[in-house]
């Protein structure tokens, strides 16, 4: 049985103050729960802050990039040894807002995750396609292509770790859900194409979260699915009340 795994994205928000309010909130009402894992993937300012609140509390802190290389002359970039440093454990890999305004490509995504894994952070791939290539039909297949190349060469071991976060774009931040059904079809799809890639066993392991414009009003649907085992949250996850429904919901 797998677990749900609600992630905070916060994206490009908040100052630290705010962070740590959140933090504090939250801290001592997030349950340690078998069925549900929290993280709080926030910008890189307040990773230091955030690991040290959590510290002892069941939930995890992520960051939402980082560079593939340990160090070196790579201006203004952040390495997976730093995040392992500070005590952060999650990292998000290939998020749409990063492919389409920051040039990561199939390639980089790839070499982040294998980053990712030789310092111990577990990397959330994200994975979606465009309104036009939902319309044409080629939903399945892009899908296919992102995670076959995010994966290219990874341990079987490394491969059940992963956790995957499938975010058709169109809903991202417009208010747009995917239907829960057609969520789950995709979700079943990319758990067909990790069987491919590895066996059933390994694709059983394998947490796929759904996002998109996910809120406390439409969590339940969603994680009722059978392919869906959590959800990667924007905008949702920015309040620690709506943030801690969103865990809660995980929780059942
Ligand atoms: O990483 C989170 C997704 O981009 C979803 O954002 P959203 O919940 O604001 O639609």
């Amino acid at each position: 049985m797998r677990k749900n795994v609600i992630a905070a994205n916060w994206k490009m928000n908040k100052v630290l103050s705010e962070a740590n309010q959140f933090a504090d909130a939250v801290v001592d009402k997030v349950p340690a729960d078998d069925n549900v894992e929290a993280i709080v993937c926030a910008p890189f300012p307040f990773l230091p802050a955030l690991v040290e609140k959590t510290k002892g509390s069941p939930i995890k802190i992520g960051a939402q990039n980082m560079h593939f290389e340990e160090n070196g002359a790579f201006t203004g970039e952040v390495s997976p040894v730093m995040l392992r440093d500070l005590g952060v454990t999650h990292v998000v890999i290939g998020h749409s807002e990063r492919r389409a305004y920051f040039a990561e490509t199939d390639e980089t995504v790839n070499k982040k995750t294998h980053a990712a894994f030789n310092h111990v952070l577990t990397p959330i791939i994200c994975v979606g396609e465009t309104l036009e290539q939902r319309e044409a039909n080629e939903t399945k297949d892009h899908i296919e292509n992102q995670v076959r190349k995010a994966l290219e060469g990874l341990t079987d071991e490394q491969t059940a770790s992963v956790i995957i976060a499938y975010e058709p774009i169109w809903a991202i931040g417009t208010g747009k859900t995917a239907s829960s059904e057609d969520a789950n079809e995709v979700c079943t799809h990319i758990r067909s194409v990790l069987k491919e890639i590895t066996s059933e066993d390994v694709a059983e392991k394998v947490i796929i979260q759904y996002g998109g414009s996910v809120k406390p009003a439409n969590v339940d649907e969603l994680l009722a699915q059978s392919d869906i085992d959590g959800a990667l949250v924007g905008g949702a996850s920015l309040e620690a009340e709506s943030f801690f429904k969103l865990v809660e919901a995980g929780t059942k």
